[in-house]
């Protein structure tokens, strides 16, 4: 079935005139210097026996995925995992990145991931296929994996600009064109080529641009087909999207293409969640998704300041917005506000495209977005100071959570980083933190990157950061502790609560329902068997075969903390220990709502401790 809504070809008119989203006319990519580009790769080969894979109108055999970031890794392993006749390789510039996927310690950490790579990389057991024995070599270069594709995803990071012409709103397209670049030099005649990294609206004409530049009078396809998961669900969200979106051009051969992306996707996911759009509405689409998002946690974080500053209930007052099935309850979580890598940048890339337009307006109502968010976190740091008398100093204080979400290890734009800097000017006897998803060197290594950075917001000479590996540790003599992150080891573990987190979590598969088992049916039954063995990780269908054994001088075996599949702390924190080693008064900031029903934050109070929550008024 071709992707449905194809606009009218006449706006297709406009595709040639230059890009409105820069001031600058000559040029939408950066001006910065590309940087030396040394290229590796992964070859997750492939694994399984199911799909139902309907006819190829292009067929694609090969695919290419340039990037294995958090986006281009979980990706190019899911689509492997489904697609068992085609063969994916992601290549990186990042050798280090491209050794960690080959290798039993994954640069990311995502439920489900390691199992999934697994499987995709090294084969599986019982459940082969024929793309098995193609799998794993190292050797072939990017420059091949490309020439070989017929389909090559670009999956790089698409960062905020930090200097130069739109510094700190526009897109710094310097990663996005090398990698184009190197498509074009290498790429056969008739490639589809795939913007999956998210990119201003209009980007897919730079690209055409630069190919036909590149290769004067050589047919390629681009599409858009933007990435919508999140980060600690990813394989979740990439098993089990709610659309994915395919951006063609409306020509013959555009529309090829779109249907050939889709019968890759159609692997696994429904045909009815597989949408059709013109490549400007899916590359506009992926960023006003995540700008929506941003304004509705902004607008929810907004109201739980005019409850701090009356007395209504946060979640009394969300459980009775969300409860409108026209708002919905989901993404309506007040707390320090939103970090990570994409929805601050996605939103000011709205900004500067509003700006570009001449839309001031747009531009300003947008910013807003942002600077909501930045107020908020900023409260929350002065409150915990006029909590603790207005002084910090020869305190300590306790910040549990790094990550800028739960159940991830990436710490890019945490939120956390702003408390601390703030903290860190209030001269406290030291900061300690803890997060049992992060593993402690990247913590550091994030830190002392962020100090060195934005040198002059950081105060020279500040208490030391320390980070723990051990709550306990972390928290010991602690006059106060943060909850940055939503981290379920964080919450309270009464019987009453652990149960609820138990029953949310367990669903069972449909087996057998079917004729012929799925890989998703797989899948289902995989984490079925692992939630009744209570086990996180494991092999209960005995699918895996050996991983690749690390060398003697693996540099990643050696770093603290580290177990294959990442690292995480193992056992909920004991908050009757904690407070027996804080210092009085005992104060706690749940900057997450975590510690937030009434009956847990009471039990709170009767170990001492005072808990202070964003979105209400006062202890609890
Ligand atoms: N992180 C997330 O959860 C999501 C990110 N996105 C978007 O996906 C894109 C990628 O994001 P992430 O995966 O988070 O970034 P990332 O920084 O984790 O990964 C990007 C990778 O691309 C590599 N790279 C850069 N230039 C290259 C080149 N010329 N050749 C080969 N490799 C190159 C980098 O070394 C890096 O490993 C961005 O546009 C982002 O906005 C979209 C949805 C979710
Ligand atoms: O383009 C991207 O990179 C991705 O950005 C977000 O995903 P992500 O940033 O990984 O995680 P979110 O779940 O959106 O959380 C973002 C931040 O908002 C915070 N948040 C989220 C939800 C909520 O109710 N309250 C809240 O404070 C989280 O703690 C986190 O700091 C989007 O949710 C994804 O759909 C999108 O693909």
């Amino acid at each position: 079935m071709p992707p449905a809504g194809h606009p009218d070809e006449s706006m297709y008119q406009d595709m040639a005139s230059s890009s409105p989203t820069t001031p600058d006319d000559h040029s939408f990519f950066s001006s910065a210097p590309r940087a030396e580009r040394q290229v590796d790769h992964i070859s997750p080969g492939y694994s399984s026996p199911s799909s139902q894979f309907a006819d190829a109108h292009r067929s694609v055999r090969n695919i290419c995925c340039v990037g294995a970031g958090y986006v281009g890794g979980p990706t190019a392993t899911v689509i492997a995992y489904q697609n068992p006749h085609i063969r994916v390789t992601a290549v990186d510039r990042d050798a280090q990145r491209i050794r960690r996927w080959n290798s039993r310690h994954l640069p990311i950490n995502e439920p489900g991931l390691r199992d999934m790579v697994r499987i995709a990389r090294d084969g599986s057991k019982g459940f082969s296929s024929a793309n098995e024995a193609d799998g794993g070599s190292l050797d072939v270069e990017t420059e091949r994996c490309i020439a070989e594709a017929d389909l090559v995803f670009i999956a790089v990071n698409t960062p905020t600009k930090g200097s130069g012409v739109g510094a700190g709103a526009a897109t710094d397209m310097t990663a996005f064109e090398a990698a184009v670049c190197e498509i074009a030099r290498h790429a056969r005649a008739g490639t589809i080529v795939v913007e999956k990294s998210t990119v201003p609206c209009r980007t897919a004409q730079l690209v055409q641009d630069m190919l036909a530049a590149h290769r004067p009078g050589v047919r390629f396809d681009i599409l858009s087909s933007p990435e919508f998961l999140a980060a600690g669900t990813a394989i979740q969200d990439l098993l089990r999207p709610d659309r994915v979106l395919i951006g063609s051009s409306p020509t013959p051969s555009g529309r090829r293409a779109a249907d050939a992306l889709a019968d890759v996707y159609a692997a696994w996911v429904p045909r009815a969640r597989i949408i059709g759009t013109n490549v400007w509405s899916a590359e506009l689409a992926k960023v006003v998704a995540n700008a929506m998002l941003a304004q509705r946690l902004s607008s929810i974080n907004s109201i739980s300041a005019i409850c701090e500053a009356t007395g209504a209930d946060i979640d009394e007052v969300v459980a009775a917005v969300g409860s409108d099935a026209r708002v919905g309850a989901r993404f309506l979580k007040p707390g320090i506000g939103f970090g990570g890598s994409c929805l601050k940048k996605d939103v000011l890339s709205l900004v500067y495209l509003a700006e570009s337009l001449g839309l001031g307006h747009v531009a300003e109502y947008w910013r807003h977005v942002v600077s909501m968010n930045e107020q908020q976190r900023d409260r929350f740091s002065r409150r915990v100071v006029r909590c603790l008398n207005n002084t910090l100093v020869g305190k300590k204080i306790t910040i549990l959570g790094f990550a800028f979400k739960a159940n991830t290890s990436d710490v890019r734009e945490s939120p956390t980083m702003d408390i601390i800097r703030t903290l860190r000017d209030e001269n406290p006897l030291e900061i300690a933190i803890f997060d049992p998803c992060c593993n402690p060197a990247a913590v550091r290594q994030e830190i002392e990157a962020t100090m060195k950075r934005d040198q002059n917001t950081w105060k020279a000479n500040g208490c030391p950061v320390i980070i723990y590996s051990d709550v306990y540790e972390a928290c010991a003599a602690s006059n106060a502790i943060l909850i940055t992150t939503e981290c379920y080891e964080f919450k309270i573990t009464w019987q009453a609560y652990s149960i609820e987190r138990e029953s949310s979590k367990r669903f069972y598969p449909t087996l057998f329902a079917r004729r012929k088992l799925t890989e998703m049916d797989i899948i289902a039954l995989h984490e079925s068997l692992l939630q009744l063995s209570k086990c996180e990780e494991g092999d209960p269908l005995r699918r895996f075969v050996e991983e690749p054994l690390c060398a003697e001088d693996c540099p990643d075996c050696e770093l603290v903390g580290t177990r294959a599949g990442g690292y995480r702390a193992e056992a909920d924190v004991d908050w009757r220990k904690i407070s027996h080693h804080m210092k009085k008064p005992r104060w706690l900031f749940d900057g997450k709502g975590i510690i937030a029903p009434k009956e847990i934050a009471s039990k709170m109070a009767s170990l001492g401790i005072h808990v202070e929550s964003i979105g209400r008024q006062g202890n609890l």
